[in-house]
């Protein structure tokens, strides 16, 4: 059943388009459980629903609500509701150096410069990063820009995360921190991942397919569907060198 505080995410009947191509077609969707995951072929539309849900994309028709705020006329409040960590960091990262990065994100708040960044300062501080408040962005590896953008929206304490293949730059470290970070997480996160492992035991994931949802239910059958569907599709190939990933299935 759905606890009344938790958010919940309405999309109904929507369309959406990315320059002449339809990415989305006709989608409804009720997000309520405090874990989704999302997993799909390349350009199935795992980022383009996220792009919607934020409210960087508008639908073409359609309506998405965020905790009954219709995305369309709630801009404003929306950086206190949905904070989307994006797949690539230079999408993401505005400001060069990481104190003002993490600042940047707490403008909704009206802090005073000053403020926002001490408040910078001591989350990175609480978690023995106070090294990183100086750094240039431009000096970082793609899997440590990619840690600032988790911490980026981390800092804003949005109600809903979207996390667009959050573990795909991380080290095996980064990743361990990354979900044990997510796991303490309070609110409710949507992770689009192509590594079924990170949600196969969530209660709930889409597989997306060509804009539209080709299945939706517990972690472990989607998955398991999914896998198997890659697996007939690449019979040829995998038959020559099985993919590590798709062992367990094939057994
Ligand atoms: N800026 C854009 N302009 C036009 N079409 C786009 C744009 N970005 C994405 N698309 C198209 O939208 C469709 C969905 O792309 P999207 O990025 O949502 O897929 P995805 O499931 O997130 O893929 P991936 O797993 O590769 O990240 C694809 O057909 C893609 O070509």
């Amino acid at each position: 059943m759905h606890a009344p505080d938790t958010p919940r995410i309405d999309i109904e009947d929507v369309t959406l388009l990315r320059g002449s191509a339809t990415v989305l077609r006709g989608l409804s969707l009720s997000l309520t459980e405090p874990r989704i995951g999302l997993i799909g072929d390349n350009g199935a539309g795992k980022s383009s629903l996220f792009r919607l849900i934020c409210g960087l994309d508008a639908a073409a028709s359609g309506s998405v609500s965020v905790c009954g705020c219709d995305v369309r006329t709630a801009r404003a409040r929306l950086p206190g509701l949905v904070g989307m960590m994006f797949q690539a960091p230079d999408d993401q990262i505005v400001f060069p150096t990481v104190v003002e990065e993490l600042a940047f994100s707490l403008s909704p708040r009206k802090l005073p410069r000053r403020e926002a960044r001490e408040r910078a300062r001591e989350f990175l501080a609480a978690r023995g990063l106070e090294n990183w408040a100086d750094r240039a962005i431009e000096s970082l590896s793609q899997g440590q820009r990619q840690h600032v953008c988790l911490l980026a929206m981390l800092i804003a304490a949005p109600r809903v995360l979207l996390l667009d293949e959050p573990y795909s730059s991380l080290d095996l470290p980064g990743q361990i921190r990354l979900a044990a970070e997510l796991a303490r997480a309070e609110q409710q996160i949507l992770i689009s991942t192509h590594v079924l492992e990170h949600v196969r035991d969530f209660e709930r994931v889409i597989w997306m397919e060509r804009g539209l949802v080709r299945a939706d239910g517990p972690g472990a059958q989607v998955c398991a569907d999914y896998e198997a569907d890659v697996l007939r599709r690449t019979a040829d190939v995998s038959a020559l060198r099985p993919h590590p990933a798709l062992q367990a299935c094939r057994a």
